[in-house]
């Protein structure tokens, strides 16, 4: 899977510091912008909609998760669940109200998810949470018309992890109907030996069983029925890009529904940022998915 074994450490942390490969800021000025706009975004969607903060779905004290709510709910609306990225050490549910503005606002029930980013939550600890929140928001909204994930980057490899769940071991098999995945990473070998894997502290074993691509076989009939949206930005690194277009090349060879999309004038930050706007490419695609437009 590429040629990420030939190059050099310093070559291999380039690639897989999204921040160096902005066109628009530098590195510590475009993390800062987006922690700050993802923050902003949230607030505001607290602010414009009804919402239930720090819904448990776990005995631990880190599964909690937000729900916003439109405001005239009927029976079957879509849902979506929001995966954070952040390289699983970063960002939390405080920072991922923001896609609801439009999403809401258009009548989709819209989840932030929490999960125990590193060094208190490990990648195992942290794909079994997110399949756990899944199960949990299937348990309580039973009339809701579809089961939507979203994720950007660590986010849309949890995303992906979940769309790989062998359910045969839960109780109950969520019907997920769609999935936006949004500049992830879904080969995690590469970052095994890098900076990134610092706090992670992932062994090779654990990177090769929480990778996606090495899993699509599960998905083939955990995901049959899914809608698959694979988004990678021009700016992204080509590594990153790499990623996604092995992940969808891999989905679509097993015979599943994906699509690839390739976000021009984007970088790893506004990418996702955008997802604010009712206007942007990414948000009308999810619109016209969920709502079947
Ligand atoms: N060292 C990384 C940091 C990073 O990827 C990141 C940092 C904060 C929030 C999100 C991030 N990346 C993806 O979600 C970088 O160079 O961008």
């Amino acid at each position: 899977m590429g040629n990420w074994k030939e190059m050099s450490k310093e070559e291999l942390e380039k690639q897989y510091s999204p921040s160096r490969w902005s066109h628009r800021m530098d590195e510590d000025a475009v993390i800062a912008a987006h922690f700050a706009l993802l923050k902003e975004g949230t607030e505001i969607a607290r602010s414009m909609f009804q919402t239930l903060l720090n819904v448990p779905y776990g005995e631990m004290e880190g599964e909690k998760l937000d729900i916003y709510l439109p405001s005239n709910p009927s029976k079957d609306l879509p849902l979506v669940i929001y995966f954070h990225g952040g390289y699983w050490q970063f960002l939390s549910k405080e920072e991922s109200g923001f896609l609801a503005v439009p999403l809401v606002s258009s009548g989709v029930v819209v989840v932030a998810v929490d999960y125990d980013i590193a060094p208190k939550g490990d990648i195992n600890l942290m794909v079994s949470q997110v399949r756990q929140s899944v199960i949990s928001i299937v348990q309580q909204y039973s009339h809701i018309s579809g089961v939507y994930l979203c994720g950007h980057s660590a986010g849309a490899h949890l995303a992906a992890m979940v769309l790989s769940t062998d359910w045969s071991q839960y109780k109950i098999i969520p019907n997920i109907k769609g999935a936006f995945l949004i500049s992830g990473i879904y080969d995690l070998l590469p970052i095994t030996n890098i900076y990134v894997n610092d706090l992670l502290k992932m062994t090779e074993k654990d990177a090769s069983m929480n990778s996606p691509i090495r899993l699509v076989t599960q998905a083939k009939s955990s995901a049959a029925m899914c809608e698959i949206l694979i988004s990678v930005a021009q700016h992204d690194s080509p590594e990153f890009r790499r990623q996604s277009l092995e992940y969808f090349q891999a989905l679509k060879s097993v015979g599943l529904n994906v699509t690839l999309e390739d976000v021009s004038n984007k970088d790893h930050f506004d990418i996702i940022e955008n997802l604010k706007d009712a206007g942007f490419l990414i948000t009308q695609s999810i619109l016209k998915t969920v709502k079947k437009l």
